[in-house]
């Protein structure tokens, strides 16, 4: 569990993250998404006590991260996937951090073999793809086996394979019972990988909610509906107060009412109805009207 309280960071006065409160809880994936400069590096970058909070508190496992007695066995992360020296094989990378842990050269296998980069172990990483630099970043994380891990954009870099063997594998993770943080700019990635997600827009707290609850948030698109009788059902939707209009592909569509008014509507008049669906806002579209207030084209 990783538990955000009160995080305030002020760059030149102006706030990167604002009084920014949540959690990460064991056993789910939880997706951290804002809009480009809303303040997720920063955030998980106060998370690993990489930058300083002007205020507030991080807990992992309910302890700050720096008085872990094995804080890589607490928090794995990759927020950075150009770390590491170029001229060092993978392997090398790997052993340069396990060493300082404690951890043998069996784990080190095991997490390269987690990755996909088994083959190239003895390459230099120096000429190492975005895609396997990504790879190589979650192994490091997950070197010391941790109860929370935690990954920057993860799939940034990925081709499809990749994207879905990332997707997999934290879902995976999450099974295990970790508590597993991943932040992204594109909410279309996040419905199909997290269970919940916190949303920031300039470093504020917008939305702290299951994906499921978030697709309701956004505004509805009507009602669509076919029926042999659509002069006689838009008169009666006009006189309950809705309106009819033109739907795509020879549909109608109304406003105004929910679908099961106007299926009670069409049923009590008898009129039938071949189709019924209420449209709602993509969840990529919910988050653009979410953030819409947040996005800073010119910075702050
Ligand atoms: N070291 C720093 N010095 C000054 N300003 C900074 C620093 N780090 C971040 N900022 C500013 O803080 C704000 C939040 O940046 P941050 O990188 O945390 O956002 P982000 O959501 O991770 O964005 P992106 O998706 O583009 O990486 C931005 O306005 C950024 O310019």
């Amino acid at each position: 569990m990783i538990e955000a309280i009160g995080l305030t960071k002020k760059y030149g006065g102006k706030p990167a993250v604002d009084n920014l409160s949540f959690t990460v809880r064991p056993g789910i994936v939880t997706g951290f998404l804002g809009p480009n400069g809303s303040g997720k590096s920063t955030t998980m970058r106060m998370i690993l006590g990489l930058t300083r909070p002007d205020s507030g508190t991080i807990l992992v496992n309910g302890v700050p991260f720096s008085q872990h007695s094995n804080p890589l066995g607490a928090l794995g992360a990759s927020i950075d996937a150009k770390s590491g020296h170029p001229g060092r094989t993978a392997f090398r990378h790997l052993q340069a951090i396990a060493t300082t842990i404690g951890i043998g050269t069996a784990r080190i296998r095991t997490v390269l073999d987690m990755v996909g980069l088994s083959d190239v172990a003895d390459r230099r990483i120096g000429g190492f793809s975005l895609g396997m630099s990504q790879r190589l970043g979650v192994a490091t994380a997950l070197l010391a086996d941790p109860a929370n891990v935690m990954f920057d954009e993860p799939i940034n870099g990925l081709d499809p394979d990749g994207i879905l063997w990332m997707r997999n594998l934290v879902k995976k993770l999450a099974a295990e019972g970790r508590g597993v943080l991943l932040s992204s700019h594109l909410m279309s990635e996040m419905a199909v990988t997290a269970d919940h997600v916190v949303v920031i827009g300039r470093g504020r707290l917008i939305a702290d909610e299951a994906i499921s609850s978030l697709i309701h948030r956004g505004k509805s698109r009507g009602v669509l509906l076919r029926t042999p009788r659509g002069d006689e059902l838009g008169q009666l939707v006009r006189s309950a107060g809705g309106q009819m209009s033109s739907g795509p592909d020879e549909s109608l569509r109304v406003d105004g009412m929910t679908a099961a008014e106007l299926g009670d509507l069409a049923a009590v008049h008898r009129i039938p109805l071949h189709e019924l669906i209420p449209v709602r806002a993509s969840l990529e579209e919910a988050f653009m009207e979410l953030t819409a207030d947040s996005v800073t084209f010119s910075g702050r």
